[in-house]
């Protein structure tokens, strides 16, 4: 059944919450990034960014309502994110996925060309991967890496390729993440998850790079 009106508005009142916070922390440079949730399962219909605004600002016009097709369902001048065919991805493949994340930040820019080459980056051990929903002792997540390729029909069909249920989110090379839950308030707690993992391994990275320049004898 397709979203109601109640829906459609409760999901657009989430993404204004979701923008604004992620915005604060200045994860939507350049008008990057791009925000869903999902309204209706059968057909897939999932509110999404409109394409190309700034996302650090609320205005009237910045979601619209699309299907499993990443097509407007309503008759709209508003174009749909540019990306919408990897939110739609994500949704296919996991059906219990709610919500998807996209955000360009330099942490997790930094990590994929880290790992350049290598099409995943591991971590092990730190307490954040329970913000995954992964709670062994000592566990160690695995997160892909996709190439940035422009076209992006190649692009989602890559993501479509590599992405796992063991692991709620996807990097691409010098451009950003993809992170999912099973709503809104999960997606982020996902999304900040990572961001931390990847900010803590590259400022170790370097801690130790610093340690080893400064001991006598190297
Ligand atoms: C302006 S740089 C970012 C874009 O190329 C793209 O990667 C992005 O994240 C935002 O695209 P959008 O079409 O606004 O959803
Ligand atoms: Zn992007």
């Amino acid at each position: 059944m397709s979203a109601t009106f109640e829906q459609r508005l409760d999901a657009f009142r989430r993404l204004d919450d979701a923008k604004l916070t992620f915005a604060r922390r200045d994860w939507f440079p350049g008008t990057s990034g791009n925000l869903s949730i999902k309204v209706a399962n059968d057909p897939l219909q999932f509110a999404v960014t409109a394409s190309g605004k700034d996302k650090t600002k609320l205005s009237p016009e910045d979601y619209l309502i699309v299907d499993s097709d990443s097509r407007p369902v309503d008759e709209t001048s508003l174009k749909p994110s540019a990306e919408t065919l990897i939110h739609a991805v994500v949704y296919k493949k996991f059906p219990q996925a709610g919500a998807c994340f996209h955000v360009h930040t330099v942490w997790n820019n930094l990590i994929s060309e880290l790992y350049f080459g290598q099409r995943a980056f591991s971590i092990q051990g730190q307490e954040l991967i329970k913000g995954l929903g992964i709670w062994e002792e000592n566990a160690s997540i695995t997160v892909p890496i996709v190439e940035n390729f422009a076209d992006i029909p190649t692009l989602a069909a890559a993501i479509e390729k590599v992405i796992t249920p063991d692991v709620p989110g996807v990097l691409i090379r010098n451009h950003g993440i993809y992170a999912w839950g099973g709503n809104d308030f999960e997606a982020k707690r996902h999304l900040e998850a990572f961001e931390f993992l990847f900010e803590y391994h590259a400022r170790l990275l370097q801690l130790r790079q610093a340690v080893v320049s400064h001991t006598p004898n190297n």
